[in-house]
């Protein structure tokens, strides 16, 4: 018996096609484009083109990109004032400053610079307190393109096992937060799990943000579970995730393909939070265009 592999490109291709149905339509209504702002601190090869993608992506839903490069050297100082300015900015409706940042730079002080109102990230302090307390905020784009994937594949989640692998404030811990919404009943797990296989084993959602390659086993997953791969990781054999694919797909019921899967989702999540945030700040009320009414 082989998985269905989720298909996360296609389901995010929808979803951008979706969106810049809704730019035209906040165009017509309010006579602005929305705007993003993406902040690259340094060289990073990988962050250069995740930046790119992101740029390209945006004004193919519309909107306008707006790059800002700053050397990697650039003084703390510096970086916080483009973001003040970027705040004011009335053209601007989101705001992104590409992590990691150098070593040198004080990854809180500038995710708390930015007005939690622009933070289509959903990083902001602010916005983990929104969606801890069910408020309406920016959900972080992964864990939100992870329940929209969910969702499209299983229908509703209520009452299901869900266990969540990684305890990022990226990831894992707004994931566990989306999924408890959800009426799931989540597991945290971590490096220092014990039996992280016999957790595993009894979990129906499976979603794997660890960071380390292949790690998840296909004989650790219970018959049928839905297994949501996270992970990008770069090996000498090329792209893989956290979890073991081909193991995976001989015992699960669906997987998520790295890439291809959860990967195009969080872009896809990006541009809409954008609309979401232009549509709040013009107090313009937005028309969803979900296709399974999971789009939140
Ligand atoms: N402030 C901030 N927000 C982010 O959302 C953020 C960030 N910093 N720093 C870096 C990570 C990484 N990230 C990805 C986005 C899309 C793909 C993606 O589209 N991946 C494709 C292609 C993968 C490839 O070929 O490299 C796929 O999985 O199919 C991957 C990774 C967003 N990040
Ligand atoms: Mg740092």
């Amino acid at each position: 018996m082989s998985a269905q592999i989720i298909d996360g490109k296609a389901f995010a291709a929808g979803l951008r096609a979706r969106v810049g149905e809704g730019v035209a339509a906040f165009h017509a209504a309010s006579g602005r484009v929305p705007g993003l702002a993406v902040v690259l601190v340094g060289e990073d090869p990988a962050s250069a083109v995740y930046v790119r993608s992101k740029g390209k992506a945006t004004r193919e839903a519309g909107m306008q990109s707006f790059e800002h490069r700053l050397p990697a050297d650039v003084d703390q100082d510096d970086l916080l004032a483009v973001i003040d300015r970027l705040n004011g900015d009335a053209e601007v409706d989101g705001i992104l400053v590409q992590l990691p940042l150098p070593p040198h730079i004080d990854e809180q002080a500038v995710i708390t610079r930015i007005d939690p109102d622009k933070d289509v990230d959903g990083f902001h302090p602010v916005n983990a307190g929104r969606l801890a307390t069910g408020l309406d905020g920016f959900v972080p784009c992964t864990p939100a393109g992870c329940v929209m994937l969910l969702k499209d594949t299983l229908g509703d989640l209520s009452g299901l096992d869900a266990v969540v692998i990684g305890r990022s404030n990226i990831v894992g811990k707004p994931m566990a937060q989306l999924l408890i919404a959800e009426s799931c009943t989540v597991t945290v797990a971590h490096s220092r799990t014990r039996d992280l296989a016999g957790v595993v084993a009894r979990a129906d959602i499976v979603i794997a943000a660890v960071g380390r390659a292949e790690m998840i086993k296909g004989e650790w997953l219970k018959p049928g579970a839905c297994v949501i791969d996270v992970g990008i990781n770069r090996t000498a054999a090329g792209l893989v995730g956290d979890v073991d694919f081909a193991g995976a797909m001989s015992v699960a019921g669906a997987v998520t393909p790295v890439p291809g899967g959860v990967g195009p989702m969080t872009i896809a999540c990006l541009l809409r939070n954008t609309l979401i945030s232009a549509h709040r700040r013009a107090g313009v009320p937005m028309i969803e265009t979900a296709p399974n009414g999971g789009e939140r």
